[in-house]
């Protein structure tokens, strides 16, 4: 299988100066390869459970989840509908200004050992919520993997422990 950071930089492309992290998953192994890349360095940390955030971080944090024998719970953004009760929070902006009010079902216990699952962070407001959401079920958040790793340092420090695939300065100039 190709090496995860090979498959994403192969496959992954700008388009007029936006980050085009879909057209990864199109291509079946680099999918299995960022996959495993995404897993792997999780394996010996009695992971319980993968929270991943929408959309993205449900495509990859179900498939982390699969390869790490765990179940997988959604962070929503706004408007989407949860059946059950939840716990809530609103990030502060993203890398876009948005400010999105974010929801996670109360299904988390204080015995979960938490991995953040995400393709991308920049701001890192998303990730700092969802601890956020995951810690005020009791449970311990561990830490985040990511494709891309865009995160001002301070901001990584507040994380747990980050791995990612490659940072964002390894994907080229945008514009280009
Ligand atoms: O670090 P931050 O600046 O807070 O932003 C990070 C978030 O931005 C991206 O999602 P996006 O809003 O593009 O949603 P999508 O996955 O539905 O396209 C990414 O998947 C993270 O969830």
């Amino acid at each position: 299988m190709t090496s995860a950071r090979t498959a994403l930089l192969a496959n992954f492309r700008w388009h007029g100066g936006h980050a085009d992290v879909w057209r990864v998953f199109a291509d079946g192994d680099a999918l299995a390869s960022v996959v495993t890349g995404l897993a792997d360095p999780w394996r010996g940390s009695a992971v319980s459970r993968v929270v991943g955030i929408e959309s993205r971080g449900f495509l990859l944090g179900a498939a982390v989840a699969v390869s790490l024998g765990v179940g997988f719970v959604a962070v929503r953004k706004d408007g989407g509908l949860f059946p059950d009760a939840t716990v809530t929070t609103e990030a502060e902006e993203d890398y876009r200004g948005l400010r999105h009010r974010l929801r996670m079902q109360a299904v988390l216990t204080p015995a979960d050992r938490v991995l953040l699952v995400d393709d991308w962070a920049e701001r890192g407001s998303q990730a700092r919520a969802a601890r956020y959401l995951v810690e005020s079920t009791g449970a311990t958040f561990l830490g985040i993997s990511l494709l891309v790793d865009q995160l001002p340092a301070p901001v990584r420090s507040s994380l747990g422990r980050v791995t990612a695939l490659v940072s964002a300065d390894e994907l080229g100039d945008p514009g280009a």
